[in-house]
């Protein structure tokens, strides 16, 4: 059988467009970064494991179960269980994209365990922000190689003190979801402007 169906080709495309225009920020250098969308069936398009996410072809992104268990004999992204226990914890979300910033490392470099974001107007472009008169904080993980025990961390992170639009891996990126790829899209791309606003506040060394 065919699982490879028009929604997972319409996904895969929109995913493909994502990577094109995240990478021509410099957001995904060196493979580094990795996407995916889920389908309406609960399966999971994804991207192949070690692929550059700005030269995806439709042979890099691959259909994995809500498990993370391949579908198709391809290897998908080493940091999978990031996504899948997104997708489980957050019915709604669609779409997940994670890159690797400039912006993303020097903020956990910065604000070690949280980054602050309030009075910006461009947090209205935040899923269910509505004011710039809001406050929101951006969880900043230690970095880990062991991906299940990292997913813990945020898990049990998650559980405790509920819903984030987004989260920082120190050293490494950021992940941040939505409803659609394009409302993805449109959260990491504020969040990009939302962080170097702050570096650049809190960044400059005085004279
Ligand atoms: C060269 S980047 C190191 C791995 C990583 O953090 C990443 O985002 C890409 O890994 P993937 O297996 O998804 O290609
Ligand atoms: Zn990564």
């Amino acid at each position: 059988m065919n699982l490879k169906t028009d929604e997972f080709f319409s996904k895969a495309d929109e995913l493909i467009a994502a990577g094109r225009f995240i990478d021509s920020k410099g957001w995904v250098p060196a493979t580094s970064g990795n996407f995916s969308a889920r389908l309406a069936d609960g399966n999971i398009a994804i991207t192949v494991s070690g692929r550059h996410k700005g030269q995806l072809q439709r042979d890099d992104i691959m259909l994995i179960d809500p498990h993370g268990q391949s579908l198709d004999g391809q290897k998908p992204s080493a940091e999978t269980l990031l996504h899948t226990s997104l997708y489980q914890r957050y019915p709604d979300v669609q779409a997940i994209l994670h890159p690797h910033s400039i912006n993303a490392t020097l903020a956990a470099r910065l604000f070690k365990t949280e980054i602050i974001l309030e009075d910006y107007e461009l947090l209205k472009a935040l899923a269910g922000i509505d004011t710039h008169e809001t406050r929101i904080s951006i969880p900043i993980f230690a970095n880990d190689q062991n991906i299940p025990r990292l997913a813990a961390q945020v898990d049990e992170f998650l559980d405790q003190y509920g819903e984030t639009h987004a989260y920082i891996i120190a050293g490494h990126g950021f992940y941040t979801w939505g409803g659609s790829v394009a409302e993805t899209l449109r959260h990491l791309e504020a969040l990009e402007f939302l962080f170097d606003c702050e570096i650049r506040l809190h960044g400059v060394k005085q004279p």
